[in-house]
Parts: structure tokens; C-alpha cells; sequence
């Protein structure tokens, strides 16, 4: 296998990957994914080394001209928590905006909202999760208080006319408690929906899951909340997120058409420790064109974004892809 890889130009080695693929007996998937890239923030956030604000900005603004639909910049969290996302104002206030492209940030809380909403934000995405210790640990409040806040931010945001994108974390199992049921993981997606997220994306947050637990876990959700206002999210540590988005897209028929992924399979969560790099854009959006899905995304300049922040972090990146055709 090496040797065959060392006598193929490496674009060419790309190209004829891509074409080798069939999509005739792998099942029925959605014509059109949208990708959330969350590079920028989830990406980022865990990083122990403050980046750089104006290499945060120039991250963004490749993932722009890599056509990302989507791409979610930064957080306006606490900086005493997060000291990674601090610079969260400059760095909306400082990316280019592409017409067509939606840059959310991530917010815990009315304040957070506030700031961001005067920084420029057009959109904010908010968080719960499925599990209570990890509440505890990643927002310092229950379940049950975390829904009061995201009522206050949802109101805050309808009044502004401001769209509201929510997650639910540990999905598929959680840092602090192990499993988490299904059922636990639809009451609260559907909590986050009746109270006015367009959207839920759900965290396989220590990427524990497996195909199977996904389709578990999705079927419930499924039951609670229209296929359409769903996205998974899923991280990368046992190797399973390609493998749990696969199923994710063709679940029950009709699959989820919406999956979150970071550039270079960048990413952690600081209060699930363990937990490795997301689902890497690269590999989500070879995968995809590989099957004939639709996701506007220019996989070259993605593959570019993503050098570009391994350099930057002098990191080796998490992509396969991009192992298999770029040199870094
Ligand atoms: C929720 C809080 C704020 C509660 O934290 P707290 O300490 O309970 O908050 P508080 O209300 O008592 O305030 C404490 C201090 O924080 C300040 N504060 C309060 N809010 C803000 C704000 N928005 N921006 C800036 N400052 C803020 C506030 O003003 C005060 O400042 P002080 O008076 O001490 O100087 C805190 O727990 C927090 O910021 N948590 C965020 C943790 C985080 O960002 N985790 C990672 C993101 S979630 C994730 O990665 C999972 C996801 C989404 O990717 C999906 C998945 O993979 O599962």
C-alpha cells in the first residue's frame, strides 16, 4: 500500500480515490449535507497555548474560501473557564463574512448572549447536556437549571430576532457517568426544541459511541424531534466517528442531513477529559463526495485551512485525508 502511494502523484492519488468509490449498495442517504464546521471554536478551545487572535482570524477566513456553509467562530463563555476563547469579540468583529455563510458563536448564558450580540453575532448556538455531572462540571448548574438559562437566552434572542442553535452533549455516553440512556438524551433534545432551537446537534462529547448506539439513540430522538432539526457531532477518540456519522445519514430511512466537523480533527472539550479531536472535516467531506453527496464544500482549500492551523499549532493533523495527500 505504501509503495503503491509513493508512485502516485499526490493530487492524482486524490482524485482517483474520490472516483473509486460506488454509492450503488450503501443505502439510502440525504442528496445534501450540510457541514457545521466547529474548527474555529471547539477546535480551538482545548488548546493549553493561547493562539494567536490573528491566527484564529485567518483560519476562519480560509474555512470561508473553502465554501464551509457554516462555521462557528468562537465562544463568548467565561474567560476564567475558557481562557483559550477570550479574544471571542476580536475575532468575530475581525473575520471577513462571506455573503451566504453563517458564523454562530457559542454562548452559556444572557451575558454571553449580550456580548455576543454586540460584537456582531447574527447567530448564537447554546448548550445542555444529557448527563448531570457533566453539566455540573462543564456549566456549573443542573439539567434543570441549565434549561432556565437557555429560556432566558431564547428569549433574549427572539426579541433580537436572533436564531438559536442548541447542543446536547454525551450523547452516547458521558465522562463522569458512563452510559446515558436514549431516553434521557431525547428528553432533553426535545426540551431544547419545544423551547425554540431550530436546530439540535447532538455530542458524542467523549466519542464513545458506536454505530449501533448511535442508531439507538437517534431512533428515540427521532420519535421526540423532526429528523430535519437534527446534527450529529461526533468526536473522534475510538476512531468510531466517521463510522457513527455513516449511520447517523441513513438512519431510519430518512437520515440526519446536518453533521458538525473541525478542520484537521482539531478539537476537546476542557471539561471532558480524554475526549479527542472531532470528526475531521476533510475526511467527512471526502466521505461524502464519495457517495454522491452534495455539500458545496472545495475540499482543496479545506485541505489548505487545515495545514495552514497545523502549522500554526505545529501539530500533525487528524485528518486522514490529509495525511493521505498533502504534505505537512
Ligand atoms: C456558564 C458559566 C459562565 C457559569 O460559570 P459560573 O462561575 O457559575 O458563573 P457566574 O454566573 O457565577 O459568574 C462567574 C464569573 O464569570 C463571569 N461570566 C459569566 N458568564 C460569562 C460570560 N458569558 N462571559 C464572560 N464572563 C462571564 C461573571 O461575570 C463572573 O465574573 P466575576 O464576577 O467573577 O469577575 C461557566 O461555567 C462557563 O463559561 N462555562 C463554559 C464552559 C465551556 O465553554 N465548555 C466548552 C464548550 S461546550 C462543548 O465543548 C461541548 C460541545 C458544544 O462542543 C458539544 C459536545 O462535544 O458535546
Amino acid at each position: 500500500m505504501a509503495t503503491t502511494r509513493k508512485m502516485i502523484p499526490r493530487k492524482r492519488l486524490r482524485l482517483a480515490s474520490l472516483q473509486a468509490i460506488s454509492t450503488s449498495s450503501v443505502g439510502t442517504f440525504p442528496k445534501q449535507v450540510k457541514i457545521v464546521e466547529v474548527g474555529p471554536r471547539d477546535g480551538l478551545q482545548n488548546e493549553k497555548n493561547i493562539i494567536p487572535t490573528p491566527v484564529k482570524i485567518k483560519l476562519i477566513d480560509m474555512l470561508s474560501e473553502a465554501r464551509l456553509p457554516v462555521i462557528e467562530a468562537t465562544s463568548f463563555v467565561s474567560p476564567k473557564w475558557v481562557p483559550q476563547m477570550a479574544d471571542h469579540a476580536e475575532v468575530l468583529k475581525g473575520i471577513q463574512k462571506f455573503p451566504g455563510i453563517s458564523y454562530p458563536v457559542l454562548i452559556p448564558n444572557v451575558k454571553g448572549f449580550q456580548a455576543a450580540v454586540a460584537a456582531g453575532a447574527k447567530e448564537v448556538s447554546l448548550f445542555g447536556a444529557a448527563s448531570e455531572l457533566f453539566s455540573k462540571k462543564n456549566s456549573n448548574c443542573s439539567i434543570e437549571e441549565s434549561f432556565q438559562r437557555c429560556d432566558q437566552i431564547l428569549k433574549a434572542a427572539q426579541a433580537a430576532s436572533i436564531p438559536v442553535r442548541g447542543y446536547v452533549s454525551c450523547v452516547l455516553g458521558c465522562p463522569y457517568e458512563g452510559k446515558i440512556s436514549p431516553a434521557k438524551v431525547a428528553e432533553v433534545t426535545k426540551k431544547l426544541y419545544s423551547m425554540g432551537c431550530y436546530e439540535i446537534s447532538l455530542g458524542d462529547t467523549i466519542g464513545v459511541g458506536t454505530p449501533g448506539i448511535m442508531k439507538d439513540m437517534l431512533s428515540a430522538v427521532m420519535y421526540e424531534v423532526p429528523v430535519a432539526a437534527l446534527a450529529v457531532h461526533c468526536h473522534d477518540t475510538y476512531g468510531q466517528a466517521l463510522a457513527n456519522t455513516l449511520m447517523a445519514l441513513q438512519v431510519i430511512q430518512m437520515g440526519v442531513s446536518v453533521v458538525d466537523s473541525s478542520v484537521a480533527g482539531l478539537g476537546g472539550c476542557p471539561y471532558a477529559r480524554g475526549a479527542s479531536g472531532n470528526l475531521a472535516t476533510e475526511d467527512l467531506v471526502y466521505m461524502l463526495a464519495g457517495l454522491g453527496i452534495h455539500t458545496g464544500v472545495n475540499l482543496q482549500k479545506l485541505l489548505e485551512a487545515g495545514t495552514f492551523i497545523c502549522q500554526a499549532l505545529n501539530r500533525k493533523t487528524g485528518s486522514k485525508v490529509a495525511q493521505a495527500t498533502c504534505k505537512l
